[in-house]
């Protein structure tokens, strides 16, 4: 569904990526793993949409984002949802946070749309907001002011205001790095029930643990590159890379 296709990218002189090809498809986990300042977070800046790869595609549903005009893009960008490390929300209730992603993602009509039906009485975004943070075990936490949430109940947070919009596809860059192991197996969980929606989820992470839990299949970004991409089981147990397998061992020292 969202594929990057042979991209490369630099910051100034430093590169990044060279013909760099990886993909998700809806209804799966792909775990990004690699050492730190490898590229993770660059990619999933491509991948959302928001970073033009200097050379390469970035494809929606086969529809290659760059070429298409500005308007198009944004249509495109709108199905894309992002949860970074640390939970940004704004000082009011839970729901607002949670509201916030429907009403900035939503195109125009959508959000007429929804007023009209709250206006008749048939209130679709309350309904999605209860969902999401229903995912994220936060469903008695509506009218809580988001000023006073834990850390990791602030991420399970920004993970529904993310999934709220009901995008294609959900990138996460390191969302439980700063969690503890119980907030981790919340949002684990709910990337789990967004897979079973039909999202395709994209989980940047350096903890390899978490990319064997989570993941269906696993991309090693390694050497500007994805050295490997294959179903789970097959990237730990059974590399074709060697490099791969130097990593995944901890004999790679970066
Ligand atoms: N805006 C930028 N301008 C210049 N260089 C950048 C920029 N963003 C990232 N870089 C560099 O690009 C490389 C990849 O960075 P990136 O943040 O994508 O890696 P990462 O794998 O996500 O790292 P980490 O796991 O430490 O967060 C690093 O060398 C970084 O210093």
């Amino acid at each position: 569904m969202l594929r990057a296709t042979d991209v490369t990218m630099s910051y100034g002189s430093d590169p990044v990526f060279r013909t760099l090809s990886m993909g998700v498809d809806a209804g799966e986990v792909v775990a990004v793993i690699g050492p730190s300042g490898v590229g993770k977070t660059t990619l999933l800046r491509l991948l959302s949409l928001s970073l033009e790869p200097d050379e390469g595609a970035v494809t929606l549903d086969g529809t290659d984002v760059w070429a298409a005009d500005e308007s198009a893009r944004l249509s495109l960008r709108r199905r894309v949802g992002m949860v970074f490390q640390e939970a940004s929300l704004f000082d009011a209730p839970v729901a607002r946070n949670v509201e916030y992603g429907l009403r900035i993602r939503r195109p125009w009509r959508d959000r007429l749309r929804s007023t009209v039906a709250s206006l008749v009485g048939s209130n679709s975004t309350a309904d999605a907001v209860h969902d999401a943070l229903d995912v994220v075990g936060l469903a008695d936490a509506v009218e809580q002011d988001a000023g006073s949430l834990s850390g990791g109940e602030a991420q399970r947070v920004s993970f529904a205001r993310a999934l709220a919009y009901q995008p294609d596809v959900l990138l996460l860059d390191e969302p439980t790095s700063d969690l503890d192991p119980r907030n981790t197996a919340v949002i684990e969980s709910a990337i789990a029930a967004a897979r079973d929606r039909g999202i395709g989820v994209v989980v940047a992470t350096h903890d390899m643990h978490q990319a064997r839990r989570v993941a269906d299949r696993v991309a090693v970004l390694l050497d500007q590159g994805i050295t490997e991409m294959a179903p789970t089981e097959v990237v730990f147990e059974n590399p074709s890379d060697e490099r791969t397998q130097k990593f995944i061992d901890g004999e790679l020292v970066y």
